[in-house]
């Protein structure tokens, strides 16, 4: 049986610039050739500075963004190019969470529509009695009171909020969750609370999931595999205790260099959620 959820390889992006006064169109590679592999029920970084192309890469994995070159497949299918209605069952199975969860919940909805609507839409559930049930009960799962269902989005905390986003996510039964600098907004004990849920709901699940983050000792205390990106391209690979120990490229070891030395300990996630 075929381990691998998703694989990319050879994935290029190149984005269309504005026409010009003069009506050229010069366009920016982001992206020069990639390749990454995620297996089934796996967490796998992708860790890199601002601009080097982690969130046109998770884009691209989803089918957000055209790949220029590559082949994406997807459970063994190959997706590079097939046409939205084909995409669309896919979609569920793929979900994404946000950095800003405000801007990606509609705030003239309760949490109760918010997360009912999707389950309604997809056939999850078969009537709203159904839905509200399964979302009470992830709610619970996502440490959030039922009563949450009734408020909006603006009522609650920044943290709540990014539950709010993870019970989302999870809601749809996904394989794979692609979750883009999900607590660079939040402070650093609301930060480990959501990664450690995260963490065991991807355990519990066997979700398969795409970390992506500027941050090194986020990746470390989540992920089992890492990919480290440099001017769109992938410049070392490898299990996460492997690269944090031995780092191969040059710019990785700049990397570990630039974490705070009591975070550069994989014990930090767990100490931070006891405070
Ligand atoms: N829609 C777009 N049109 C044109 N250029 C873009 C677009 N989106 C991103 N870029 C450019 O592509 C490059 C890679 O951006 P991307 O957001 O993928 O990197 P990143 O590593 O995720 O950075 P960050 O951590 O700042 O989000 C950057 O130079 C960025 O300016």
């Amino acid at each position: 049986m075929d381990q691998n959820l998703l694989v990319a390889t050879g994935i290029k992006v190149t984005y269309a610039k504005h026409a010009g006064l003069f009506g050229s169109k010069p366009s920016t590679p982001v992206l020069h050739g990639v390749d990454i592999r995620i297996g089934k029920g796996q967490t796998v970084g992708i860790v890199g500075e601002s601009g080097s192309g982690k969130t046109t890469l998770g884009r691209a994995l989803l089918r957000l963004v055209d790949v220029s070159a590559g082949k994406i497949a997807f459970d063994g299918r190959n997706i590079t190019h097939i046409p939205e209605t084909e995409m669309r069952p896919l979609r569920r199975r793929m979900q994404m969470i946000f950095q800003d969860p405000m801007a990606s919940l509609n705030p003239r909805h309760t949490i109760r529509r918010i997360l009912t609507g999707p389950l309604l839409l997809h056939g999850l559930a078969g009537d709203a009695a159904t839905a509200l049930e399964q979302v009470k009960s992830v709610l619970d799962r996502v440490s959030l009171p039922a009563a949450c269902v009734e408020r909006y989005p603006h009522e609650l905390s920044g943290g709540q909020r990014q539950r709010i986003g993870i019970a989302r996510a999870v809601l749809m039964q996904p394989d794979f969750v692609l979750a883009d600098e999900i607590v660079s907004g939040l402070d650093v004990s609301t930060q480990a609370q959501a990664l450690k849920l995260l963490k065991g709901l991807s355990r519990e699940l066997g979700l398969a999931m795409a970390f992506i983050s500027h941050d090194l000792s986020v990746i470390r205390a989540v992920c089992d595999y890492v990919y480290v990106m440099r001017l769109g391209k992938v410049v070392e690979e490898g299990p996460c205790e492997q690269v944090f120990a031995s780092p191969s490229a040059a710019y990785t070891r700049a990397l570990l260099d630039a974490i705070p030395l009591p975070e550069y300990d994989p014990g930090w996630l767990e100490r931070r959620t006891e405070t």
